[in-house]
């Protein structure tokens, strides 16, 4: 990523390189990232100016939000760690940012640790779940059902084009976990076998729309069709507070060259000069409440429709960019 804000620290753009092409990934991994460089950046900041601190600290904020739009952790993590910057000195101005950075991503940890500890409780000894990506939100549910001593199995979907589910399966073999690894195309055929479909969240809407990996939305239908129930593990991080406003959330488009290689769309258009070939690669997708049975955060489980309430309780009414005083 070029560096458009001069005073931003290389470690924050290093930073916003990863999260753009997808070396650091996943809606929390992302925010635990993004809180980091900001304390970085707090770290090193070059002034003597409490003015010029802070002006630093939002580009920074700015530079890492720009790098995909999707996952509202981003900014709600950018937005919670800059409201904590305080003070009338420079000293006083980096104290308050560091400890804020460290505040949250200790919160996080216990978030996602506390929501484990909740989705936990929907499993029983034996069940079979199917996932979808890779979340560490819905991992959490799982190593706290093995925690408790439940046998586990998994049905991992691959989720293409990036594959996310093989790291799912790298970490669900590691706790011993049997996994049955299908191409996306395979799901609805091994939903009879499944006793929960479990997925992370991008986003949620406050009109509990999910917002996820695309394919999610097609295996919560076909979930819906089959009677298994749906649980999606999100900690409260991943709630959009500008949906009340009635605001959409962005789907991110990435690049065709991660459906289709150059030489493969070379193989399909031969000697034409074709751009009547078009590749399309939504990252994510959005599912609708009436096909989710459950959000489980680390406040406990909600319905989908219930999930504006809790909303307003975080959030109130107002936001605005993240690095805005
Ligand atoms: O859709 C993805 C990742 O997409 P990508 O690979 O494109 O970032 C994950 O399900 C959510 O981010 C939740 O993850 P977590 O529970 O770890 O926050």
């Amino acid at each position: 990523m070029e560096n458009r804000q001069p005073d931003v620290d290389p470690a924050v753009v290093a930073t916003a390189d990863d999260i753009a092409a997808m070396r650091t990934r996943g809606a929390a991994t992302i925010a635990d990232a993004a809180a980091k460089a900001l304390a970085t950046q707090a770290e090193r900041a070059e002034t003597t100016q409490p003015a010029a601190f802070e002006r630093q600290l939002r580009a920074a904020a700015e530079t890492l939000y720009e790098t995909r739009p999707t996952a509202v952790s981003l900014p709600n993590a950018l937005r919670y760690v800059l409201r904590g910057m305080d003070g009338e000195t420079v000293t006083e101005l980096r104290a308050t940012t560091i400890a804020r950075a460290e505040e949250f991503r200790a919160e996080l940890a216990q978030a996602q640790q506390r929501l484990g500890e909740v989705g936990s409780n929907r499993l029983r000894d034996g069940d079979v779940v199917m996932t979808h990506c890779h979340s560490t939100d819905a991992l959490s549910c799982l190593e706290a059902a093995l925690e408790d001593g439940k046998e586990i199995e998994a049905i991992v979907k691959e989720t293409r084009p990036r594959k996310q589910g093989h790291i799912t399966a790298q970490q669900l073999r590691e706790w011993g976990v049997p996994v049955t690894l299908i191409v996306d195309n395979a799901a609805r055929r091994y939903l009879d076998e499944a006793d929960h479909v479990l997925v992370g969240a991008d986003s949620i809407a406050a009109d509990g729309s999910v917002i996820n990996k695309i394919g999610t939305s097609g295996l919560a239908v076909n979930a819906r069709e089959r009677g298994v129930p749906v649980m999606v593990a999100a900690q409260t991080l991943k709630l959009h507070p500008d949906t009340m406003t009635g605001h959409t959330v962005e789907i991110e488009m990435r690049d065709e060259t991660e459906v289709l290689a150059d030489d493969q769309r070379a193989d399909i258009t031969g000697e034409r000069d074709d751009d009547g070939l078009i590749v399309e690669n939504p990252a994510f997708d959005v599912t609708p409440p009436r096909h989710v049975d459950a959000i489980v955060t680390e406040r406990g489980q909600f319905p989908p429709e219930s999930i504006v309430t809790l909303m307003r309780e975080l959030f109130g009414e107002t936001t605005g960019e993240p690095w805005e005083p």
